[in-house]
Formats: structure tokens, sequence, C-alpha cells
């Protein structure tokens, strides 16, 4: 009888809710929809070829070799890139630039085998051919920051560390190297809070979450099955826009994939926290700062430099200060190499490089 009054007074609070439920209901249908598209899409490439394991230290150096690599976007379409070929050494420093559309971004995409089908020729990391790894095996140990970078729903320690691998003194070195602890707490109350010391990070209140759940299975227990109806239909809804998830700083702070808090380049910076805690000896950077100011892109670009001091670095920059202190810059005209060297001799050769510099099209 308890449980029976107890469904009654629930399912009168939430009978107002009623109003709502078409917009619910063609918000659902459109969830099934797109669970339905995604469904149906065919996988890209073998997530992983058990035959062909990548060694859990790999890759050891970081050499990288584009060999005869041509790529199209369609069987009938012309080549975005055409016979590439060149060796990158463990370690350096290469800055790709060209006019928009030389073939950039489709270099890059390469060594992530984002284009499986329509290559010819390969891509080979320490001698090993990547096309003969599973995707989900080789691209977590390459490292990347995209052209635009996002931010997952849920906390800032589950943004930097999906996985559980780091402690929070990681994850807040990573953020005051790159000036994104101020963002999400201001030194002041980090101070206070002893940060650095784990005292900031409750397992426990993880986002609340932990407790949310355990509610909301009592509630479900208890619940009758039209009361189990109510729930299904509104509590999801509920705890997505409770105000609470705004008042956490912090690694706590909860995130938004779209959340307006952060600009493109504070997401760029966030990003290369990532990189940062996980240390990989081939990075990519596609246009990884142009959304940030100079100063702060001079700031990413000195802390690339330390951090990934070892690492092979490949960065397409349209501004010519985030790559003039490339080893090498990799000039790329029509999906083709037209010019490859150390900046100032390039310069001195006056070239097509030099000539890009003259006329500052970065
Ligand atoms: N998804 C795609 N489908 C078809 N063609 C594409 C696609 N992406 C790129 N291309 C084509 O491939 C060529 C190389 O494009 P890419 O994006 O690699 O150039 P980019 O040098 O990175 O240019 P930008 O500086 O504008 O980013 C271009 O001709 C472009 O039109």
């Amino acid at each position: 009888m308890k449980v029976l009054c107890s469904d009654v007074a629930d399912l009168i609070c939430n009978v107002g809710k009623l109003a709502n439920m078409p917009s619910r209901l063609k918000a659902f249908s459109n969830n099934v929809g797109a669970f339905r598209e995604f469904s149906d899409l065919e996988a890209e490439a073998p997530y992983i070829v058990e035959d062909c394991r990548v060694p859990s230290q790999w890759p050891p150096s970081g050499n990288v070799e584009f060999k005869n690599l041509s790529v199209k976007y369609g069987a009938d379409q012309a080549y975005a890139l055409k016979s590439l070929n060149v060796v990158i050494r463990p370690g350096e420093k290469i800055g790709i630039v060209g006019r928009t559309g030389a073939g950039k971004s489709t270099l890059a995409k390469t060594i992530f085998r984002l284009l499986n089908e329509n290559v010819e020729g390969s891509v080979e990391i320490d001698g090993h051919d990547i096309s003969k790894f599973g995707v989900g095996d080789f691209r977590p140990k390459l490292g990347i920051i995209p052209q635009e970078s996002t931010m997952f729903r849920g906390t800032v320690k589950r943004n930097l560390d999906p996985l559980n691998e780091f402690t929070i003194e990681d994850m807040w070195a990573a953020m005051i190297k790159c000036g994104v602890a101020e963002i999400i707490q201001p030194k002041r109350k980090r101070e206070s809070a002893g940060i650095g010391n784990d005292e900031d990070y409750d397992e426990d209140d993880d986002d609340g979450e932990k407790e949310n759940l355990k509610a909301e299975k009592e509630r479900w227990e208890k619940a009758g099955l039209l009361m189990r109806v109510v729930l299904f239909l509104f509590t999801r809804k509920e705890k997505t826009n409770s105000d609470d998830k705004h008042k956490k700083v912090g690694i706590n702070m909860n995130v938004g994939q779209d959340d307006n808090r952060f600009s493109s380049g504070q997401r760029q910076l966030f990003s290369l926290c990532r990189l940062i805690m996980r240390k990989r000896k081939v990075l990519i950077l596609d246009e990884a700062t142009a959304e940030v100011d100079l100063e702060t892109d001079s700031k990413m670009q000195e802390l690339i430099r330390s951090e990934f001091g070892e690492c092979t670095v490949l960065t397409i920059a349209h501004r010519l200060d985030t790559i003039m202190s490339s080893d090498r810059i990799i000039v790329m005209e029509k999906g083709e190499i037209a010019e490859i060297g150390p900046p100032q001799e390039l310069i001195a050769k006056g070239g097509k490089f030099a000539e890009l510099v003259k006329a500052n099209e970065f």
C-alpha cells in the first residue's frame, strides 16, 4: 500500500511533464533513427587482426615512411595524393604547408588509415606496413590534435582519462602546463583545496553519478509497472537538465559536447593535455593552433618542443611562425611534394616555400 501511495504521489508530480511528451517522443524516434543509421554502417576496416597485433611499446622510434603512396576519395575521383615518397626520421619535426586543397590533411589521414579504399602504396612506421594492423590496435599508439577538437559529455577527468590510466597529479600537471587549469579552477582555489594531493577529487563523488544511479535503482525497484513506464520516460531527461552539473569545478566539472564555456582554441589545449599525458612517439598536429592567438600558439609550440623532443611530429599549419622552427618543411602542391628541406635552405633557394613566405600565404 505504502509503495502504491508513493507511486501515485510520484505519478502526480510527473503528470505535468506529459505536456512535453510529443517532443520527447520525437527526440526518441530521432535517436532510434540515428542508431539504425549507425548500426547499418559498414565496418571501415578490421578493428583487431589477431595474427598481426601491435606490440605494446610500439612504435619504438617513430620512423615514418610514405612509399609510393597515392590516394583518391572515390574510384572515379582525381588523386588527392600522387606517388608520395618520403622518409621522416625518428624525432624529426616536420612542417607541412601548401595552398588549400593541396593534400595536407589527406596526408595526415593516411597515417591514421582514415582512408582505406582507393589507396595505393603504403605507410610504414618503424618498418611496419600499418595496413596490416587492425585500426583499433595501432591508432591509439599515435597522437593527434585534429583541426577541430571536441570534448565529450562527462567530467573533465573523464575527458582527459576515460580509461582511468592516470593519477590526479598527472592531469593537473598537464592542465597547468597547457594553461587550462585556470579555466576549470582558479589558482587561488586550487591552492586552498591542496590540489596535487588527490584531495580535490573524491572517487565516491565522481560526478555525483554513483549516488544518482543508486537512488535511481532504488526508485526503480520500488516502483510498480505504471510508475516504471513514467520513470523510463522522464528520469533520464531530468538528470541531464540538472543545474548542479554546472556548479562543480576542477576535474569534477561537467562539460558538454558543444559546451560554449570553452572556445575552440581551449578545446585544442585540452587535446594537447591528453597528448602530454600519453607521450606518443608519432604525433600529428593538423592546424592544431589555428584557433588560438599568436601568444598561445608560440607557447604551444614551445611546449611541444620541450615535451615531445624525442617524438616525430608532423605539423600542418597555415601560420608561418608555427612551422618555422621545424627541422624540415614539406611543401604540398596538387597532391604532390613540391619541395622538401630545412626552412632556411628553402627560403635561400627561392622556390615555392620562399614564394609562400614572401606572399605570407600561410
Ligand atoms: N571527403 C572528401 N571527399 C572528396 N574529396 C575530398 C575530400 N576531402 C578532401 N578532398 C579533396 O582532396 C584534395 C586534398 O584535400 P585536403 O583536405 O587534403 O587539402 P588540404 O591541403 O588539407 O586543404 P586545406 O588547407 O584547405 O585544409 C582536394 O582536392 C579536396 O577537394
